[in-house]
């Protein structure tokens, strides 16, 4: 047999997978303008075979030729429908259309070629509402629309009604009469005797390639199942038909199958047009990507980082007791000592009083029942205030220093037993309570005539006007940078992920692929869409935090949005990452997940990087996203703009690390061999 005669020639073809040998010394050899059926049970090694025929997975050894060298003469069925659920018959051919270059007249005469051929539904039909078997005939109009030199059809008539299939085997035989090649797999054996060649596999082996009539003759039985079983018992004489059966083929240069352009913009358009589609039918999805920013931009804006309010603290006074629990309303009266303060007494109601503008103020009697309530979660704390308190604070007043003796200040002191146990809400208390003695002191001694800077309140330190900042800051606000930053990677690195792995699960991204689709038009395509979610949802963000909530911003909000879609671009590089890591999408879930915890952890919104340990402190500035955090703070809180170190250096950690994770993606992929990118 002449090497031109043939369409595909696979020679001594070795694929395993770890230690499983899958393609075992294969050899092949499928004549033009004819049908090969390439049959076998389950598992043997099909579905591989035709991948590496189509360029989709390498062989570990051996050579494959064909008399096509480009994917537009190729016309590819996967086994999986691997067809959008949500699309219309007409989009989906309309798509493969647009994907290999076809004009709108030859789409309109193809589709209704193929529809009457394959008896396709109603175009408007959606592919999900479609049975079994005609979701497979659509898949099969998919692989035909542009009229391709080389079929390969994987399992075809998989769920097909008898009738249906013996139809599909007659339009085969039709095809390949007028000058088309025609690979099918199928594990119905019999049905393959319209085949002109037949190729039997088992294990990985070709057990025998000859006309099915000749398979008859040589194994003397009446059916192809008979022949397949004979040849499964029979395996010497096998192996050697095997080995022997290319050895006249001329040899000649392997061809491998490429697109005409390395970037071509119908496939791209092909691509936006897909992307659209399924967004416009997942209308929910679409509704909450949108609605999810604004959520969370509210949720953080009105419950992150404010001030804790009325927490519930004890006050426990031996100045007063239960029997004379409303002491502080009823038998309090002016001080008429020294002093003649106009505060009534005793003082602890005035302090009470000052407390309870911030705290939610209980009294009790006893520190057994004060303790318990602390224990059992019902206060965050108590103040015990001694018998003599008012006493001795107005002997505090009265003297010096000096003149006080021991007991004195220990009476006028006041006791605080806290739960600690919050870190956030500790500190507040401690930082409320000085505020709060400070003011007690500060009426106090205006009511008794003493002046504010008496010994008894006065601090050494004095707080001039902050220069960046205010005098009480919140926490939200300098928190704010490291939620908006984690959250555009985060969303970015989902929705890319999620889209690729969506499509790689169905089988569209592999049959986009081995229909000429390159992995670099699928990047362009799903960027163009995605620029456009991520500015309407920067939109709203921004609109939410500093038009509704009105954060403060010193700086230029349109260095923030180009800040933001560096860290956008960071998210989507990563995302990328992780589909061409993994093949599983829980896998690229999780490690999605805790690339944005490391993100979040990083970013200062739970705690400022200042006191983080040594190591991270001298590496943060090499980490994704933190850097650019810093920009962000340095541009909204100090009005720095793009000049300043502290904020360009944000830009080009984004721009380092979109670059570094696209390049390790673009290198895992070619050592995996999955996709061809250029
Ligand atoms: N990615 C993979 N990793 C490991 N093993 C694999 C992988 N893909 C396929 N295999 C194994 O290779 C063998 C051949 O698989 P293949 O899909 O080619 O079978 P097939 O003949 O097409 O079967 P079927 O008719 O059921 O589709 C199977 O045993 C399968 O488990």
């Amino acid at each position: 047999m002449e090497a031109e005669d043939l369409m595909v020639e696979v020679s001594e073809a070795k694929k395993s997978f770890g230690n499983k040998l899958v393609l075992d010394d294969v050899n092949m050899c499928v004549q033009m303008n004819s049908i090969y059926g390439l049959l076998g049970p389950s598992g043997c090694g099909k579905t591989i075979l035709l991948n590496c025929l189509l360029g989709l997975r390498p062989l570990d050894s051996g050579r494959i030729r064909l008399a096509v060298d480009n994917r537009k003469d190729v016309g590819y069925m996967p086994q999986e429908i691997a067809l959008f659920k949500e699309f219309t018959i007409k989009e989906v051919l309309r798509f493969y259309g647009t994907l290999f270059g076809l004009s709108k007249d030859e789409m309109k005469t193809r589709m209704a070629e193929l529809t009457k051929v394959l008896e396709l539904p109603e175009w408007n039909k959606r592919v999900g509402s479609l049975s079994g078997g005609e979701q497979r005939r659509v898949s099969f109009g998919a692989a035909l629309v542009h009229n391709p030199k080389l079929l390969v059809l994987d399992e075809p008539t998989v769920g097909v009604d008898p009738i249906l299939s013996y139809s599909i085997w007659q339009y085969l035989v039709k095809l390949s009469s007028t000058g088309r090649t025609i690979i099918i797999t199928t594990h119905y054996i019999e049905e393959a005797r319209n085949a002109h060649k037949i190729g039997l596999m088992r294990e990985g082996r070709l057990l025998c390639e000859d006309t099915p009539e000749n398979i008859l003759i040589q194994q003397q039985v009446q059916t192809l199942e008979e022949a397949f079983l004979k040849l499964s018992q029979n395996k010497e004489k096998i192996e050697y038909a095997s080995t022997n059966m290319n050895k006249n083929t001329k040899e000649t240069p392997p061809l491998t199958l490429r697109n005409n352009e390395m970037f071509n913009w119908n496939r791209v358009k092909a691509q936006i047009m897909k992307n659209i589609i399924w967004m416009k039918r997942n209308t929910v999805i679409m509704f909450f990507l949108l609605l999810l920013p604004a959520m969370q931009s509210f949720i953080y804006s009105s419950s992150f980082g404010r001030q804790p309010i009325k927490l519930k603290f004890i006050i426990l006074s031996d100045e007063i007791s239960s029997s004379t629990s409303d002491l502080c309303n009823s038998y309090r009266h002016p001080y008429a000592g020294d002093l003649n303060c106009t505060i009534a007494k005793p003082f602890t109601c005035q302090y009470a009083q000052i407390l309870n503008e911030t705290f939610d103020v209980v009294y009790k009697y006893s520190y057994t029942e004060a303790k318990q309530d602390i224990e059992q979660n019902k206060a965050w704390g108590m103040v015990y205030i001694q018998p003599n308190f008012t006493e001795a604070v107005i002997e505090r007043l009265n003297l010096n220093m000096h003149e006080l003796t021991d007991e004195t200040i220990e009476t006028s002191e006041v006791a605080i037993t806290m739960d600690m146990s919050n870190y956030i809400i500790g500190n507040f208390i401690k930082q409320q309570l000085l505020d709060d003695m400070k003011k007690f002191i500060q009426e106090l001694a205006a009511s008794c005539g003493v002046t504010s800077h008496h010994e008894f309140g006065k601090s050494p330190l004095k707080f001039m006007d902050p220069i960046f900042g205010g005098k009480n800051p919140l926490f939200a606000h300098s928190g704010l940078p490291g939620f908006f930053c984690s959250f555009c990677f985060y969303f970015t690195m989902i929705f890319t992920s999620g889209a690729i792995m969506m499509e790689k699960i169905i089988g569209t991204l592999e049959r986009s692929m081995a229909a000429g689709m390159t992995y670099l038009e699928v990047v362009t395509a799903h960027l163009c869409v995605q620029i456009v979610l991520m500015t309407f949802q920067k939109i709203i963000m921004y609109s939410v935090f500093y038009y509704y909530f009105d954060f403060p911003m010193l700086g230029d909000p349109s260095q923030i949005f180009v800040l933001l879609f560096s860290i956008e671009a960071v998210g989507i590089a990563y995302g990328f990452l992780l589909t061409e890591l993994f093949d599983s999408d829980r896998l690229v879930s999780y490690a999605g997940i805790g690339g944005t915890l490391a993100v979040f952890s990083l970013g200062g919104i739970v705690w400022p990087l200042q006191g983080a340990h040594y190591l991270v402190r001298s590496w943060v500035w090499a980490f994704p996203v933190s850097p650019a955090v810093d920009s962000y703070k340095n541009i909204a809180s100090k009005g720095y703009n793009f000049m300043h170190p502290t904020v360009y250096f944000g830009f080009l950690s984004c721009i380092f690390w979109t670059i570094g994770l696209s390049l390790i993606s673009y290198a895992i992929a070619k050592i995996r061999k999955y996709h061809r990118i250029f």
